[in-house]
């Protein structure tokens, strides 16, 4: 609060400022979120969005994220980056479409109804959301999705009602790091509501700087909340919190 030039704000997309519902395609960023951003954006060193979606999607599903000034997007867990309107990103995996096809055969085998196949170009992921048992389908793929992630040199991420296979060697924590020196900053807020925030709640702490991990809480991921200075109510709370935040160094 002393020293907004000097901070960071990190935010997690879906469950953090978009709220979680059935069909991730019909995701939509809360509405109030940009114009917030935008106020918070004016004070901070910088904002970034670091989130497991496609940086090309979060801006979709979040109209108004673009026009936000100096907003840094970190897709596809940091392995992207959007920035003054340019996607920058090393070249899409061969192990994703290969374990994609393979994908389709074994959904085919396992009889899971309303089990479904996101295709993120550079990651594969498989919902349960809507499926009529969502933990139990999860139950049944974890192993068989293990054993396909490993033949292709691929992770599994867990997430809500969600499992995703995605080239190693990057997670929500280096991104944020990386960020974090690149811009010089003098302290970090990251605010998240899953499992891969998780990684980015340990680089607030690994940083030195002064920072603050807030959970964006929900029923259903308890294990961010228990790691959190904050938890406020979802992604309404959230951006209670950033206005909040926003109007008080307006004010100062
Ligand atoms: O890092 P995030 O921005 O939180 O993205 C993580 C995953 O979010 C999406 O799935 C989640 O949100 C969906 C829409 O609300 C919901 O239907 C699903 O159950 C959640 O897991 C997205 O579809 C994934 O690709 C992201 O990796």
């Amino acid at each position: 609060m002393r020293d907004p030039a000097g901070a960071v704000i990190g935010l997690d997309f879906d469950g953090t400022l978009s709220p979680i519902v059935p069909d991730p395609a019909q995701a939509v960023i809360h509405p109030e979120a940009p114009a917030v951003l935008a106020e918070l954006g004016a004070h901070v060193l910088a904002v970034a969005v670091v989130t497991g979606r496609p940086a090309a999607t979060a801006l979709e599903l979040g109209p108004g994220l673009a026009d936000v000034e100096g907003l840094v997007v970190l897709g596809h867990y940091g392995f992207e980056r959007w920035e003054d309107g340019r996607i920058s990103a090393p070249p899409p995996p061969p192990g994703v479409p290969r374990a994609e096809a393979e994908l389709q055969l074994l959904l085919g085998t396992l009889d899971l109804k309303g089990v479904v196949i996101e295709d993120k170009g550079r990651a594969v992921a498989v919902h349960t959301r809507r499926s009529p048992d969502p933990e139990g389908a999860l139950a049944v793929l974890r192993e068989p999705l293990a054993k396909l992630a490993e033949k292709h040199d691929l992770v599994i991420e867990p997430g809500r009602m969600v499992l995703e296979l995605r080239p190693p060697g990057m997670d929500k924590g280096h991104a944020l790091s990386l960020f974090l020196a690149e811009k010089a900053a003098r302290s970090v807020m990251f605010v998240g509501d899953d499992l891969g925030d998780l990684a980015a709640f340990d680089a607030v702490r690994a940083s030195g700087l002064p920072g603050v991990t807030v959970c964006s809480g929900s029923a259903e991921v308890t294990a961010l909340a228990e790691r959190a200075d904050i938890v406020v109510d979802g992604p309404q709370g959230v951006v209670a919190l950033l206005r909040e935040l926003g109007s008080a160094f307006s004010r100062s």
